[in-house]
């Protein structure tokens, strides 16, 4: 069989194709794969300027664009429409960059259409004059262009021209351009597109060696098995490959403490860890140590298991990183101590919390007037202050600090705070009743009584985490190199968790990294979506105010839509049409998402498009379809195309959720930022598509779109 390699851009270009040119497309090179010649399969057309170039037909209508990298190794560059292939076929060259030794493709065509438009005369001063050209050489220029940069004169010269050259040569002009020294630029380059690898000695006629060290673009698939399994699931292809920085964060061999990656929506976070926790259990010493890979929700651990199948068939490496929820990490470890272990959920809880308030301790709000503490005030203020400061005396909560909690207390309410949260924790454990947050605070003790179980944790969404979370991570693994990688985005920070990290015992200074580019959300998306967030600072798990500077999109689409409707039911109709349309498209149902502020909604929406016979995804039935959920539960997924609907003045900001400015305008304030979060979250789930609606006035939290 042919060995193949893909490149992204294939792989990006698949992943949009309809339905039935997919399928086509996987039957040419299945075929193509399969045989012993796979050169028969190939054509070579007239006038190719690289003779390794080659298509393959798919349809009528589609080629896929093969390079021939020598014996029987092959890589699948692109597919095209035919006309498109064949032009892209004749007027590109594969070459080896001789300094970086990666694989690169530039359009000679374009190239010497771009000498031939140049003004004959070389100008009296040239932009790249002062560059020798062993400079040029010892960064990788192809001595190709050698020749045009004396001609160059102007920065939109120079701009045509780069866009014709593969991405490091790009940098590197475009860099000595600027100003820089080479070896500035080196370092730019080398930093950016090597990750700081030498690839030391380059055959420049090694094309496959080239390939194989080019891992930001092209993968190696090690059988048919392995790209029938990519090609079945198109959307997750991209997890194959890291950008140059994203590897430096994830390969580096040795973290001297905890390291922190942080990076907004979309950066590729999850990815890294992945390859981090790949990269750490590949070598473990053969002492039956092991990595844990963990996450906030059991749905997300799932999600994470999957991908870690996708990113690596070695079942060596695979059996030794446990992919667990910290919910459920706690549960096993409590429940194995000593057995029995009833979690206490909502439906337990807000009627205890609720009978606590009305019972419980007032205060005179800012208006006068006398007003009875909430029982979620008092929930948040058991898990925020009491459970996440391990205090358990009302000697201790007098002196207890309540950072971030909005308006102080006066002695006397807290004593009656206390004695109303004290009664309800009574209740759950005379009961045998324990929250999540117990839990973890529970199994932290039990961890500590023997040797760390584990030689490495890694944590994605570690923004969410309570306090009682961290004791328990830390606790998971020893002091020392390589013990936690954290992935979190202030940003996405969705529920009321404010920690610092070193005030746990877990100190990141020095450590940390900050991934910018957004591999997700087209621009016009994130541009929409950032917009939410209204430029306020939020601090990140180091304690340090984040900032979204650099945040940026790779992509371009169409402007995401809002529709107005005059009410419910007519938005419901135009969600079911728009849904439609997509899966008429081809969009697999499985890449179509509805986010909803309200579980209501979820219920409203599912069964309307039950209705309209649209299938819907069930986790508990292990049924397959459009994913309904709340915008909570979208955290950490994502969606080709994405409808986020029901956003009504009087559903989000959600008035439960949003403590009222009268009461605590501190509260407020923060409450209100959490909603932004929310929303911020729900719309960066979309790659492709993004459409809004509501019904009646618009929710504040909406920025102006573009018209
Ligand atoms: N270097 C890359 N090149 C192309 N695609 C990438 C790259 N890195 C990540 N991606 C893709 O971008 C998307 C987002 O990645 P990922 O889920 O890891 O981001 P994240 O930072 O964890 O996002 P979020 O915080 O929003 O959940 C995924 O589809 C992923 O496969």
């Amino acid at each position: 069989m042919a060995e193949l390699a893909i490149d992204r851009e294939f792989l990006r270009h698949y992943a949009k194709l309809p339905r039935p040119v997919q399928r086509a497309v996987d039957a040419a090179i299945g075929k193509f794969a399969e045989h012993t010649h796979a050169g028969l399969h190939l054509e070579k057309l007239t006038g190719a300027r690289d003779p390794n170039v080659r298509t393959i037909r798919v349809s009528d209508f589609w080629r896929g664009i093969v390079v021939a990298l020598g014996g029987t190794r092959y890589l699948l560059k692109d597919v095209l429409p035919h006309d498109d292939a064949n032009a892209y076929a004749v007027s590109r060259i594969f070459s080896v960059n001789q300094a970086l030794g990666i694989l690169e493709v530039r359009d000679q065509e374009g190239i010497d259409e771009f000498a031939r438009a140049l003004p004959a005369e070389p100008p009296a001063e040239g932009l790249l004059d002062h560059v020798p050209n062993a400079d040029l050489r010892r960064l990788g220029v192809n001595p190709v262009v050698f020749p045009l940069l004396p001609r160059i004169n102007s920065d939109e010269q120079l701009e045509s021209l780069c866009q014709l050259l593969p991405e490091a040569q790009r940098t590197a002009l475009t860099g000595l351009a600027a100003g820089m020294s080479p070896d500035e630029v080196m370092q730019e380059v080398v930093g950016q597109i090597l990750a700081g690898e030498d690839p030391g000695e380059v055959d420049t006629h090694d094309l496959a060696a080239a390939a194989r060290r080019t891992p930001d673009r092209i993968a190696f698939v090690s059988g048919p098995i392995e790209l029938a399994a990519i090609l079945a699931r198109p959307f997750d292809l991209w997890r194959t490959f890291l950008h140059p920085t994203q590897r430096d964060v994830a390969y580096r061999e040795v973290y001297s403490g905890p390291a922190l990656v942080t990076g907004s929506a979309g950066t590729g976070k999850t990815v890294t860890g992945l390859h981090r926790a790949v990269f750490l259990a590949g070598r473990l010493p053969d002492d039956g140590s092991k990595v844990l890979l963990t996450t906030f929700t059991r749905a997300l651990a799932e999600a994470l298991g999957r991908q870690l199948y996708r990113l690596t068939d070695k079942p060596a490496v695979r059996s030794r990183i446990d992919v667990i929820s910290i919910d459920k990490l706690a549960y096993e470890i409590v429940a194995r101590d000593r057995r029995k272990v009833t979690v206490a959920d909502d439906e337990v809880l807000n009627p205890l919390w609720e009978t606590a308030a009305a019972a419980g301790p007032t205060y005179q709000n800012r208006a006068g007037r006398v007003t009875r503490f909430s029982g979620a005030f008092l929930r948040r203020e058991w898990e925020q202050v009491v459970l996440a400061q391990r205090v358990t005396s009302v000697d201790a909560y007098r002196e207890a600090g309540r950072a971030g909690r909005g308006a102080g207390l006066r002695a006397e309410q807290r004593d009656q705070v206390w004695a109303a949260i004290e009664g309800v924790a009574g209740q759950l454990n005379k009961r045998g009743l324990r929250t999540h947050t117990q839990l973890a605070d529970e199994a932290a003790e039990i961890v500590r009584r023997s040797p760390a179980p584990y030689r490495h944790v890694v944590v994605d969404e570690g923004q969410d985490l309570h306090p009682a979370q961290w004791r328990l991570l830390r606790a998971l693994v020893a002091p020392g190199p390589n013990d936690l990688f954290l992935l979190a985005d202030p940003y996405q920070r969705i529920y009321d968790n404010q920690v610092s990290l070193a005030q746990l015992g877990i100190q990141v200074r020095g450590r940390t990294r900050r991934l910018t580019v957004n591999y997700r959300t087209t621009h016009e998306i994130l541009d929409l979506s950032v917009r939410v967030l209204n430029g306020d600072p939020v601090t990140g798990l180091d304690g340090e105010h984040d900032t979204l500077r650099g945040y940026r999109s790779v992509t371009r689409g169409g402007v995401p839509e809002v529709a107005a409707h005059a009410d419910r039911n007519l938005e419901l109709d135009a969600l079911i049409e728009r849904v439609g349309t997509w899966l008429d498209q081809g969009v697999e149902p499985h890449a179509i998402g509805i986010a909803v502020r309200t579980g209501n909604l979820v219920k409203t929406i599912s069964r309307t498009l039950g209705e309209a016979h649209i299938d819907v995804a069930d986790d508990r039935r292990g049924a397959d379809g459009v994913r309904v959920a709340t915008m909570h539960r979208m955290k950490g997924l994502e969606f080709q195309c994405l409808a986020v609907v029901g956003l009504d003045a009087g559903v989000l900001p959600a008035p439960n959720a949003v403590t009222s400015a009268a009461e605590d305008p501190h509260a407020h304030r923060q409450d209100l930022q959490r909603e932004r979060c929310l929303l911020f979250v729900a719309l960066t789930r979309a790659r492709d598509v993004l459409y809004l609606s509501h019904s009646g006035t618009p929710s504040t939290l909406l920025p102006e779109t573009p018209k």
